[in-house]
């Protein structure tokens, strides 16, 4: 299968300037200025397949966002290749933004002051789409994001929520094969989120799109993703299985038994000897912690000590996403 996005050695280099102090300082300063070359993206390769679902992700200033305007062909790389729908996005950017969708958290690609349908009917222009297409696929869309009260409203009256969904129906007015999110649930609360997500997966399923989102919210990416692709300092740290990234990362997962009686630590000892689990006491007696290095032993142990001893109550201590992403930003990647 041919690749929707292909990126082979992509590079961005941006001037950082910097300024002297002083009164000759800003003096010199207008003559000749001080810069350093700034890499944001450092050689970075990998190919996205139709319908796949990738979060990218990074710290602040990883080189995401200058990732996207590249691919979306707002920025020209310094250096590197980019194939993305089959064309390069800089050169063919007229035929090209008609084959993608865009939606950037922060910023509105709707008219402020026009009534939202009025935004839509004007993209449909744009794209050129036709009136049965978008009958078709926009009555789907505005009933899925709940939108068609907000319709006749101008953005500007809208709240983040609702401006977001309205956002990301503008974005599908084409029915584009793929879709560029960053940051797209920003400051949203719960119900909206849950919203936006489930009717990203509704697309992907109906129209098998292709999703690259950017985000900082790891249960967006936990929701929608199976692929991660991980930057640090404009290079690709990870790309690979969410999940494989949380096993390899998932050290110290702890479960806790509370059982209908007092056990002593030998008697753990004995039913889980061929395990690799540490058994540590709690203030109640009737209660052990057992940790472990990895998912398959949790199973593993759960079964044995079921067969032996009665449980009353049983909880698994997950490390979430977020914090298994930060130690990897504080440690670097050190499991293959
Ligand atoms: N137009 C620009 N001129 C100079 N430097 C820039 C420019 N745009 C980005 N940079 C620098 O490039 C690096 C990567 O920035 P980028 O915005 O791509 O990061 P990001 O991963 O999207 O961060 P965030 O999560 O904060 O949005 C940063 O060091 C940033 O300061």
């Amino acid at each position: 299968m041919q690749p929707i996005i292909e990126v082979h050695n992509l590079r961005k280099e941006f001037k950082a300037y910097s300024s002297r102090t002083g009164l000759t300082g800003a003096f010199r300063d207008l003559f000749t200025r001080r810069y350093k070359i700034v890499s944001a993206v450092n050689n970075i390769s990998f190919k996205i397949q139709p319908g796949e679902m990738v979060g990218y992700i990074g710290e602040n200033g990883a080189g995401k966002s200058t990732t996207i305007k590249m691919l979306t062909g707002i920025l020209t790389p310094t250096s590197g290749h980019i194939r993305v729908n089959g064309m390069n996005p800089h050169k063919q950017r007229e035929q090209f933004v008609r084959t993608i969708g865009v939606v950037f958290g922060q910023r509105s690609q709707l008219w402020w002051d026009i009534a939202v349908q009025e935004s839509f009917r004007l993209l449909k222009k744009v794209y050129r789409v036709s009136d049965e297409d978008y009958e078709q696929h926009m009555s789907h869309v505005i009933d899925t994001l709940d939108i068609a009260p907000l319709l006749d409203k101008p953005v500007r009256k809208l709240s983040l929520g609702q401006r977001m969904r309205c956002e990301l129906a503008a974005a599908l007015i084409h029915n584009p094969p793929l879709l560029f999110l960053d940051e797209p649930t920003i400051g949203l609360d719960v119900l909206v989120k849950l919203k936006i997500r489930e009717f990203l997966k509704e697309i992907n399923r109906k129209y098998n799109t292709t999703i690259m989102l950017t985000t900082h919210d790891m249960t967006d990416i936990e929701a929608l993703c199976e692929r991660v692709i991980m930057l640090d300092e404009g290079k690709i740290i990870y790309d690979g299985e969410l999940e494989r990234l949380r096993q390899q990362w998932a050290e110290g997962k702890e479960i806790q038994f509370r059982f209908d009686r007092t056990v002593n630590h030998l008697t753990l000892r004995q039913i889980t000897v061929h395990l690799p689990v540490e058994w540590s006491p709690t203030e109640k007696e009737n209660v052990w912690l057992a940790k472990v290095n990895n998912e398959q032993v949790i199973s593993e142990v759960i079964r044995q000590v079921a067969g032996q001893l009665s449980i009353v109550d049983m909880q698994v201590n997950q490390i979430s996403t977020e914090e298994i992403i930060r130690n990897i930003y504080e440690e670097g990647i050190k499991h293959g």
